[in-house]
C-alpha cells in the first residue's frame, strides 16, 4: 500500500527534518507539536532547509514542497495520515502517552513509527491496543543527508508493517536495515562500544584523541574518527546510552571512567565547547 500522507509527531530537530525529507519526496506532511511557537519554529527550519535543497539541485522548486507541509497542534490532523513518525524527547513515559493517543485516535491500518534511539520498541508498542503496527524508525541526523533508516521490530510487529515501512524509507530514499528489538539495537550499541573503547584508549596512554581519530579515518576509511564523533554526539547522550547497554548486556559495555568524569566536568563535546577536542579554540 502506497502512503497518502505522513504524519510527524514532534516538530524539534529530528522532527522537523524528517517532514522536510518527506516534503522533498512528494508526501503531503502534517507536522504537530504541543505549543504554535514550536510548530513555528520546525516550519521555519523545513522553510530554510528546503531552500537550501533547491539552490543545491537537490529539488526543482522548494516553495511547492513547502506548500505540501502543513503544521499544527491539533491531533486530529495528524490522524487522517497513513504512516505517522514520532520524534518527541528520548523518554518512555512521553513516548508511551503518545502512542496510547495515537493508538486510540488512528485506525488502526495507520503504521505508528518511533524515532527512538535507544529506548526499547516493545516497551513503546505496549502501550497501544494494536502493538502489531508499531516499529523503530530510527532515522539519523539529518534526515535529510543521512542515508540509513534503521528499522526495528518490537516483539508483536507485523510483517505488513515492516513491508510497509521498507516501501516507506525506499520512497524517501533512504536505505534500511532490519534490526530485532535489542538494546543499542545495530547502530547504537557499535557505535557506543567503539567511542568508549577509544576513550578507555585515551584513559590509558595508548596514543592521542587525535591520533586515534586519524588511525581509523586513514587506516579504516571512517569517515570520522570515534572521539570526534563522540565530541559531536555529546558524551553525556553516549553515556547514557553505554550505562543502559551495561545494565542489560553486561559489563562488557560498561564506560571508562574518563567519560564519567569528562561529564561530570561539563565537558560534554562541541555543544559544550570542550569534549576529547577544544571546540572553542578551534582544534
Ligand atoms: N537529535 C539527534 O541527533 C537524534 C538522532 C536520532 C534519533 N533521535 C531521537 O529522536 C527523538 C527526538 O529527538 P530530537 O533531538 O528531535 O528532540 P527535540 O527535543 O529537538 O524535539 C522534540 C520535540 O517534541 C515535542 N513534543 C514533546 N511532546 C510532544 C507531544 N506530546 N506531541 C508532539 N510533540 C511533542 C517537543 O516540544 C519538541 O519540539 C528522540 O527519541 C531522540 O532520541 C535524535
Amino acid at each position: 500500500m502506497a502512503e497518502r500522507a505522513i504524519g510527524v509527531i514532534g516538530a524539534g530537530t529530528m522532527g522537523s527534518n524528517i517532514a522536510q525529507l518527506c516534503a522533498q519526496y512528494d508526501f503531503d506532511v502534517v507536522l504537530r507539536d504541543v505549543e504554535d511557537d514550536l510548530v513555528a519554529s520546525g516550519l521555519d527550519r523545513i522553510e530554510t532547509g528546503l531552500a537550501a535543497a533547491e539552490d543545491r539541485g537537490i529539488i526543482e522548486d522548494a516553495s511547492a514542497a513547502f506548500a505540501r507541509v502543513t503544521g499544527t497542534t491539533d491531533l486530529d490532523e495528524v490522524v487522517e495520515a497513513t504512516f505517522i513518525v514520532e520524534a518527541v524527547p528520548e523518554r518512555m513515559d512521553l513516548k508511551q502517552s503518545v502512542f496510547e493517543e495515537l493508538d486510540a485516535e488512528t485506525e488502526p491500518d495507520v503504521v505508528l513509527g518511533t524515532n527512538t534511539s535507544s529506548l526499547p520498541v516493545t516497551e513503546i508498542a505496549a502501550a497501544t491496543e494494536h502493538p502489531e503496527r508499531v516499529i523503530g524508525t530510527h532515522f539519523f541526523n539529518p534526515p535529510v543527508k543521512m542515508k540509513l533508516l534503521e528499522l526495528i521490530t518490537g516483539h508483536h510487529t507485523s510483517d505488513e508493517t515492516v513491508d510497509r515501512a521498507e516501501a516507506f524509507a525506499e520512497d524517501v530514499g533512504r536505505e534500511s536495515i532490519l534490526v530485532d528489538d535489542f538494546p543499542g539495537f545495530a547502530t547504537s550499541r557499535l557505535g557506543v562500544a567503539l567511542g568508549m573503547e577509544a576513550a578507555r584508549m585515551v584513559q590509558e596512554g595508548v596514543a592521542s584523541a587525535e591520533d586515534i581519530d586519524r588511525g581509523m579515518e586513514l587506516g579504516y576509511n571512517h569517515p570520522m574518527g570515534p572521539l570526534k564523533l563522540g565530541d559531536y554526539n555529546g558524551w553525556d547522550v553516549r553515556l547514557e546510552i553505554a550505562d543502559a547497554l551495561a545494565d542489560e548486556l553486561g559489563e562488557r559495555f560498561r564506560p571508562p571512567q574518563i567519560v564519567r568524569k569528562m561529564v561530570r566536568a561539563g565537558d560534554l563535546g562541541k555543544k559544550t565547547g570542550r569534549g576529547f577536542y577544544d571546540w572553542e579554540g578551534g582544534r
